[in-house]
């Protein structure tokens, strides 16, 4: 870029449009995106499929946006002049608000969507909150008004209730149909503010995202909030230090389209054939070596990881595999961490943190498809606090790692401030439910004339493991919930051991409440007799607190070849089920002579104990 006209370029900022698309899970965020793209022809018609944004095979597979995604698209507003928009668009559900909390720090305008039919939702509160907190401008757009059992309405007067922002302008749409949407265009350019960087100062750069790129090294995704970069600029990452020569900027449109510089209020990505990922971190600043800037963006909160897992690779030999991939995963996913973890029954792997289940999920499944392993995972565990008899307080992670009873002054689990928003009708069951899982009852808010909003203090492992399903099984659906860490409180825990053939599996270790103990141990061995499959010789299943056995259970002893059975004899057939028979080895983990297959793991979730509720605990 050989002249800069700055005046050129501050014609141009005023013409920028950042905004991201924020809204409660399902409540059409992904839709209105498409339409937008469509709509200011960024994406030729013939070009065009649902949740364009939802790039990953995972987001389209599951109808989900799991990752923040930028989009630059040109609008030729009623006023006669283009404008630049970059939308960002965010996923819904809980566990990556992290993903909605940075995307936001690169925008200044949020589209709050909701559902005209659901109205305000558990997560539309929490969005639109981390949105104030970024002070970023609201346009609420209430979307779904062509269902039958839309209520426009009703639901423009629980935004100014419940949210406290004024509706009144409230753009009308259904993404679905296309109608609201030049309404929305138009709302962009005139209630957003443009960004107002200087254009003029040293380069500061918000890094909200990143990936790894086999050939151009690391991805950094940027809002460039002060100055200019372009390429053969050297840049410096102000919290590593590190320095690159920039090989390359652009903007996502949607593929990606090289630009001659990016400026103050673009948000684009830059490339530097950075090859040491460990360099860079979202929320760092990049700045010109050769003109640095003073200080470094605020940055991001670091996330505290909710849950942690134990991954291990089904074969011990891609140890080293695994880390590199969770390395390379980190940068696209900020919330990740690990640390290594050895387990007698697993051998070397890592403990990961993740924020839920969904998470977890997500990241086990990135791993298996995008670097091809095959992992075994542990059941979840939360963060125990325990305070020792000689008063040393230390965190525990993985339960098997508990100390003794008799060495355990007191235990401190994580409890979570929930907010479940439900009709009326359904409070009984939700209150029902808060109160088995151990929840302490907090505050009941009317939202309008047929729902509330309840609020409770419930233990985290409790939540993590099944509440949700069950939430949404209890209300038909019509539950939504959001949660937040209130603290730690002391609770009567134990750690329940399992053993197979006599032989601890510290893999398999959990911690529960005291009162659950028993049922849990029995639910557990019982499922694990399930789930293990027979061998030659019959295997005890045993639960225990210490050296107290509480339940016990035998895995009977079965012939081994799964074809014997087949008495056709057809060769096909055989073949197949000794394929599967093989397959299913490969997630197989060997403990001492016992072979235990992924899901046995994974037991101690959704152990079902309503049944000993009922039966009066
Ligand atoms: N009837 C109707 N359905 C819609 C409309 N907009 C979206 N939907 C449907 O609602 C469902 C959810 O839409 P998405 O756009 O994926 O919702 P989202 O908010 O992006 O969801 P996440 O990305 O998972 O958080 C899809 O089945 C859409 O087809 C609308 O205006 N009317």
């Amino acid at each position: 870029m050989p002249n800069i006209d700055i005046n050129a370029l501050k014609e141009r900022q005023k013409h920028i449009r950042n905004f991201s698309i924020v809204a409660h899970i399902d409540h059409g965020k992904s839709t209105i995106a498409d339409r937008i793209l469509e709509q200011t022809h960024t994406v030729a018609e013939r070009d065009m499929q649902n949740q364009l944004l939802d790039t990953m095979e995972l987001e389209r597979e599951r109808g989900i946006t799991i990752k923040l995604n930028a989009v630059e698209v040109h609008y030729d507003a009623k006023d006669g002049e283009t404008y630049i928009f970059h939308l960002i668009d965010t996923p819904g559900h809980v566990d990556f608000s992290y993903e909605v909390s940075r995307s936001l720090a690169a925008a200044e305008g949020a589209i709050l969507v909701v559902d005209a039919a659901q109205g305000v939702e558990a997560q539309t509160l929490a969005n639109v909150y981390l949105a104030l907190d970024n002070d970023l401008e609201i346009l609420p757009v209430i979307n779904k008004i062509d269902l039958p059992a839309a209520d426009p309405e009703k639901v423009r007067q629980e935004i100014e209730d419940v949210i406290g922002i004024d509706a009144s302008e409230a753009v009308l749409a259904s993404a679905k149909q296309g109608i609201g949407i030049p309404e929305l265009l138009e709302r962009i350019v005139t209630d957003l503010p443009a960004p107002q960087g200087d254009l003029e100062v040293p380069l500061r750069a918000l890094i909200f995202d990143s990936e790894y790129d086999a050939y151009r090294g690391v991805v950094l995704n940027l809002r460039i909030k002060e100055g200019i970069v372009k390429p053969g600029d050297r840049i410096r990452l102000m919290n590593t230090g590190a320095e690159y020569d920039v090989t390359e900027v652009g903007v996502m449109s949607p593929d990606a389209q090289k630009r001659d510089y990016l400026m103050a209020g673009d948000v684009g990505y830059l490339t530097a054939s950075i090859k040491d990922i460990t360099t860079t971190h979202s929320g760092d600043t990049v700045t010109l070596a050769t003109h640095p800037a003073e200080e470094p963006l605020p940055g991001y909160r670091p996330m505290t990881p909710m849950v942690y897992a134990g991954l291990y690779p089904a074969d011990n030999a891609r140890y080293t595999d695994l880390r590199e991939a969770l390395e390379k995963l980190q940068l696209n996913d900020a919330a990740l961490e690990f640390i290594p973890e050895t387990s007698q029954a697993l051998g070397f792997g890592y403990r990961v943190g993740f924020l839920g289940l969904l998470h977890m999920d997500v990241i086990q499944e990135r791993l298996e498809r995008e670097f091809n392993l095959d992992l075994v995972t542990t059941a979840p565990s939360v963060t125990y606090q325990v305070t020792k008899s000689d008063d040393e307080v230390v965190e525990i992670e993985n339960p098997s790692e508990l100390p003794e009873a008799s060495q355990i002054k007191s235990i401190l689990e994580p409890y979570v401030h929930a907010s479940i928003m439900v009709p009326n009708e359904y409070v009984g069951a939700v209150m029902e439910l808060a109160q088995r899982k151990r929840g302490e009852f907090d505050t009941m808010d009317y939202l309008d004339a047929s729902r509330v909003n309840v609020k409770y203090y419930i233990p985290l492992s409790e939540i993590i493991f099944d509440f949700f399903d069950r939430l949404k099984s209890n209300t038909r659906g019509y539950a939504s919930l959001d949660y937040e860490i209130s603290g730690m409180r002391q609770s009567d825990l134990v750690k329940i051991d399992i053993l197979l053939n006599s032989e601890k599996v510290d893999a398999l270790s959990f911690i529960v409440h005291r009162t659950f103990a028993a049922e849990r141990g029995r639910i557990i061995t019982a499922k694990l007799k399930e789930l293990i499959p027979r061998q030659n010789f019959e295997i005890p299943v045993q639960a225990a607190i210490g050296s107290k056995i509480i339940a016990r259970t035998n895995i009977k002893a079965y012939r081994k070849d799964v074809t014997s059975k087949i008495h056709t004899g057809d060769p096909d057939r055989r073949a197949k089920l000794l394929d599967k028979q093989k397959r299913g080895k490969a997630r197989m983990k060997a403990v001492g002579i016992v072979d235990i297959p992924q899901e046995a793991f994974m037991a101690v979730l959704n152990t079902d104990d309503d049944e000993q509720y009922s039966r009066g605990n």
